[in-house]
């Protein structure tokens, strides 16, 4: 059924301007004032902000982890995103080595397929590049639309790949047209101060970030990047957290690499002394890279607004405080790492940027949802409102003011990092290709009504031709 969004402020990276929107078949028809269109359902939006629907290029739904699997699933986690205002997620399809890729691609595709509410997509996780895995990469690329592909520089003994697979994955994604994406810390000084701090006794989960100093982090985004500029090839840093982390990128950018970062709204909020949180509650601030020190904050807020930062990614990996995080009392390293994010990403990021001055409303698009469609192949179909692309919209109500807390949220996870911080602002209603997920706050999709996406490769678009249908991908 056709829709027209009235009279709502419209507002992309670029514009914001009152106007309506028509939906016809799941995309935009029509964009401009005081459309008509016979049958169409009315849907008022004035007073409201229309943004694009949010991507969130991180998440880790149903993944094993530390021993345990995370409590959001594609099904609970993809709910409570639209509940948020993200109409997409990117998420982190695990490799073991030895295994087929087609494999593991499976078995997240088997996670995801009957249960996702919005629409979805894949990075592959590069655990070894060796001649089964080069031969198999491209078709992987290929056919299942998969432009992105996951190092780990850390994680020792589990997922931390070396030099040599991060070496050889960046000269395969420059010939492939993929972005290489690293979780840049050094895994190697980070096991030697794990183990050196269990040893002495210190267990608490403060010494969780104590033995991930800044520096480590900076050191090993400093040699991705080196390592990206030696074969020509693009990189995207997931979860920068600090000031020695986005200096490096922004570094690597000023000699014009293709070197771009994600932060995540628990850094841009959160800090190093909610691990000294008593009765072991830091647990639940547990993340690698580990919360900092709070004057990092606004250099990492800096970095958005000057450009050396692209995007917000949640880094949603949700683990309840009962059970889970409490595998490691006595002992840090046994705590599960992660955190419930996906649903509060839009909201934190828009009170703490727009309402308190520190981005535009523009900006505040471009990192929560232009940028990632851009950079990982799905602009324009997502990540703006204009003609012809999916109709993935959040009708935003920026006068409310409401606390984020576990007993309102929808993640299935018994605590919410952000408890008690009051934002401005709501998601009122969510769409995904025309259909309402979200409407008037309540959810009305379905799980498994969400689609997977083939992504584009990177850069693709970098000079679409006057003829050719496609575009997107350009950054
Ligand atoms: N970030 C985190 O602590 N958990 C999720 C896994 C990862 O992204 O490193
Ligand atoms: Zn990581
Ligand atoms: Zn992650």
């Amino acid at each position: 059924m056709k829709k027209l969004i009235k009279n709502g402020m419209i507002v992309t990276a670029t514009d914001a301007y009152t106007g309506d929107i028509l939906i016809e078949h799941g995309v935009i028809t029509g964009i401009g004032k005081e459309l008509s269109a016979e049958g169409a359902e009315m849907i008022d939006a004035a007073g409201c902000y229309v943004f694009p629907g949010g991507i969130d290029p991180h998440t880790h739904l149903d993944m094993p982890f530390g021993g345990t699997v995370t409590a959001d699933d594609f099904e609970t986690g993809t709910i409570a995103a639209a509940y948020g205002g993200t109409t997409t997620v990117i998420d982190f399809c695990l490799t073991t080595k030895g295994e087929p890729l087609q494999q593991a691609v499976d078995v997240w595709h088997a996670k995801s397929e009957s249960r996702a509410a919005i629409d979805y997509s894949f990075h592959l996780m590069v655990s070894e590049l060796n001649d089964r895995v080069l031969a198999e990469l491209p078709g992987i690329i290929e056919n299942e639309g998969i432009t992105s592909l996951k190092v780990f520089m850390a994680y020792k003994n589990t997922f931390q790949a070396d030099d040599g697979t991060l070496f050889k994955t960046l000269q395969t994604a420059r010939q492939e047209g993929a972005l290489v994406m690293v979780h840049a810390e050094n895994g190697d000084v980070i096991e030697y101060l794990v183990n050196k701090a269990i040893d002495e006794g210190n267990t608490d989960p403060i010494y969780h970030a104590l033995t991930r100093p800044p520096e480590l982090e900076g050191e090993a985004t400093g040699r991705a990047a080196y390592l990206t500029e030696l074969t020509d090839s693009q990189l995207y840093v997931v979860h920068v957290t600090c000031a020695e982390a986005a200096w490096k990128i922004e570094e690597a950018r000023k000699k014009g690499l293709r070197v771009y970062g994600e932060t995540c709204p628990q850094y841009l909020t959160l800090d190093i002394t909610d691990l000294e949180k008593p009765e072991f509650e830091g647990a639940k601030y547990v993340w690698s890279p580990p919360l900092r020190e709070k004057w990092n904050q606004e250099e990492l807020w800096k970095g958005l607004w000057n450009g050396s930062l692209q995007t917000i990614g949640s880094d949603q990996c949700s683990f309840n405080f009962k059970g889970q995080k409490e595998l490691g009392r006595g002992d840090f390293s046994k705590i599960p790492n992660g955190g419930p994010t996906i649903e509060d990403r839009f909201s934190v990021v828009y009170s703490e940027g727009v309402e308190k001055g520190r981005i535009s409303i523009h900006k505040f698009v471009d990192i929560i949802s232009t940028q990632s469609a851009k950079l990982f192949g799905l602009f324009p179909q997502k990540g703006t409102i204009a003609l012809g692309s999916d109709a993935d919209i959040v009708i935003f109500d920026p006068s409310v003011k409401r606390t984020l807390s576990a007993a309102t949220h929808h993640m299935n996870v018994d605590y919410n990092p952000f408890e008690g911080m009051e934002v401005t602002g709501e998601p009122v209603s969510v769409l995904v290709r025309g259909e309402f997920v979200i409407r008037d706050k309540q959810f009305v999709g379905a799980p498994g009504r969400g689609q997977y996406l083939r992504r584009k490769r990177f850069g693709d678009a970098a000079r679409p031709l006057p003829g050719k249908a496609e575009v997107g991908g350009g950054v």
